[in-house]
């Protein structure tokens, strides 16, 4: 990865994943809206009942990347290896049921963002060893985006890593919202990973300045606790 850890932890901050299934109106309004209200980084998740696949996932893929290289915001792929390597994204989120992240990460090559998401301690552990970049952990509260989605783990987990002396970059993810953002960053998170709570938002720009806010407002209470 050609980017500084530090550097990976700020565009970890605000982290939007979304796809055309999770967008009442046009997704490219709805990321441009979300850029100005100020996402630090956009995961291309195009998943579930009615997704595009094929050239019009690509098309609208290359369309959503547009714009975020015009705003200097790194474009993730969602679980399609063969896509990021095309379209020469800044990297892939994969799972634990996707391709293997030490395979990944052989394809992408250093200078990619590889993520992987972990529900345990020994997973982090082994997406550590096998050479991602950041983990997503989740999902931390109840979600309604993702059908599959492991058991709903709360915190604990981050603040156990943190314990542990884990320093990999990490999100939290599924159910996050301005209402509870804060306690996902006191638990060690460099930032959170949203669909619904920008995506489905009839104001996005607004709600997207105020998980900024909210998520500014607690790294300032941070600091000062030390
Ligand atoms: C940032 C982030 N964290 C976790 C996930 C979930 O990935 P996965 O478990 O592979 O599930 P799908 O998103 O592929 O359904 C994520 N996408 N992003
Ligand atoms: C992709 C994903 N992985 C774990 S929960 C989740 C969905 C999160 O969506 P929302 O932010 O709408 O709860
Ligand atoms: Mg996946």
């Amino acid at each position: 990865m050609s980017r500084s850890i530090e550097d990976l932890r700020a565009c970890l901050k605000l982290y939007l994943v979304m796809g055309s299934t999770n967008c009442q109106g046009d997704p490219l309004i709805v990321l441009d809206e979300a850029i100005q209200g100020g996402i630090t980084l956009f995961q291309f998740r195009e998943k579930g009942e009615g997704a595009l696949v094929g050239d019009a996932k690509e098309q609208l893929a290359r369309q959503l990347q547009a714009r975020c290289q015009a705003h200097g915001v790194p474009f993730i792929v969602n679980d399609d290896v063969e896509l990021a390597i095309r379209m020469e994204a800044d990297g892939v989120h994969i799972g634990q049921d996707d391709e293997p992240a030490d395979q990944v990460r052989q394809r992408l090559g250093a200078h990619r963002i590889v993520g992987v998401s972990a529900h345990s301690m020994a997973e982090v552990e082994r997406a550590i060893s096998d050479g991602a970049d950041y983990v997503g952990i989740g999902p931390i509260y109840p979600t309604a985006t993702k059908k599959d989605a492991k058991a709903v783990q709360g915190t604990r987990l981050i603040q156990e890593l943190r314990e542990q002396g884990l320093t990999i970059p990490l999100v939290g993810i599924g159910g996050i919202t301005a209402e509870n953002a804060s306690d996902v960053i006191l638990a060690g998170a460099d930032g959170i990973a949203v669909v619904s709570a920008i995506s489905m938002s009839t104001q996005v720009k607004q709600s997207t300045e105020r998980l900024i806010f909210e998520l500014g407002r607690y790294r300032g209470a941070m600091k000062e606790d030390t």
